[in-house]
């Protein structure tokens, strides 16, 4: 069995709107799966559901060779780690604040027991500090550690939600949209830090990849898994999925994709 994730036919029906159906797949150790599909395909569900936020209407999980029944607020605990569409950031604290909260279950004490009240060690405080602002020098946002969070560019926040995220070092990070209104300049490094991720610790960290955006989608991915209508329609290597005549249709109609009008259609 995968030492990393399994997805097992599963369904979600919101009433009478089937989202998911039948959806089977695996994320091997130390890989990156994209989750692509035209909007709708239940890309965001599948999201949820392997982050806890949703309860599949019948299929299973299985994490790290074990039953898995995600919950939101233990995925830290569960080394699971999660990026929004959106950023999701205090935006009244500052960004150094903000990665620091992504560590805090990972310690005994630490900047969120601060923020409870609850006692704490300084020692650790600064340690976890002085991580926090190596992942933001790490993905180039120093400069803002002191600043508020909801005062920053778009694309800053991003880096520092992805530092949020890192930070707690997980063995599965999902990435919703990460390339979502990031300008040109910042693909590259955003491809090599994904690619870089899965072998950089001594526990390996698999990736999970929600993405419009094409040519991340192509360059980064070990494997490609394609829904449409809440279903699988195909899977395999970017290569293989981008002339499967079944991801044709779910994009364009009819003709194959090329990647730039998959990017184009799919961006719009
Ligand atoms: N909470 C909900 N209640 C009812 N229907 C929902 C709910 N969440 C999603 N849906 C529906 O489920 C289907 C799948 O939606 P989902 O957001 O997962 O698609 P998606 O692939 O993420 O789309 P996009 O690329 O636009 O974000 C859509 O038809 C959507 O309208």
């Amino acid at each position: 069995m995968s030492g990393g994730l399994v997805v097992d036919n599963v369904g979600v029906r919101f009433g009478g709107l089937v989202a998911l159906e039948s959806v089977s797949f695996d994320v091997p150790e130390a890989t990156v799966t994209g989750v692509i599909g035209p909007n709708g395909a239940g890309k965001t569900t599948l999201f949820n559901v392997i982050s806890g936020f949703i309860k599949p209407t019948n299929g299973s999980l299985t994490w790290e060779g074990k039953a898995f029944s995600p919950k939101p607020n233990h995925l830290v605990r569960d080394g699971v780690a999660r990026t929004l569409q959106g950023v999701g950031l205090f935006p009244l604290l500052t960004a150094v604040e903000n990665v620091m909260l992504g560590a805090t279950i990972r310690r005994k004490a630490g900047f969120g027991s601060a923020l409870l009240g609850l006692p704490r060690s300084d020692r650790d405080e600064a340690a976890l500090r002085k991580e926090a602002h190596e992942w933001l020098e790490r993905l180039g946002a120093t400069d803002v550690a002191g600043r508020p969070a909801g005062t920053l560019a778009y694309p800053v926040q991003k880096r520092v939600a992805l530092a949020r995220a890192l930070i707690s070092r997980p063995r599965l990070l999902m990435l919703d949209e990460p390339a979502g209104g990031l300008g040109a300049e910042d693909l590259g490094p955003l491809a090599e830090l994904i690619t870089t991720l899965p072998r950089e610790w001594d526990t390996p960290c698999s990736v999970v990849l929600v993405e419009h955006h094409m040519d991340l989608v192509m360059k980064v991915c070990d494997k490609v898994v394609v829904l449409d209508f809440g279903r699988c329609v195909a899977t395999g290597t970017p290569a293989q999925v981008q002339s499967d005549p079944a991801v044709a249709a779910a994009y364009l109609g009819e003709e194959p994709p090329e990647e730039s009008a998959l990017t184009e259609e799919s961006t719009s």
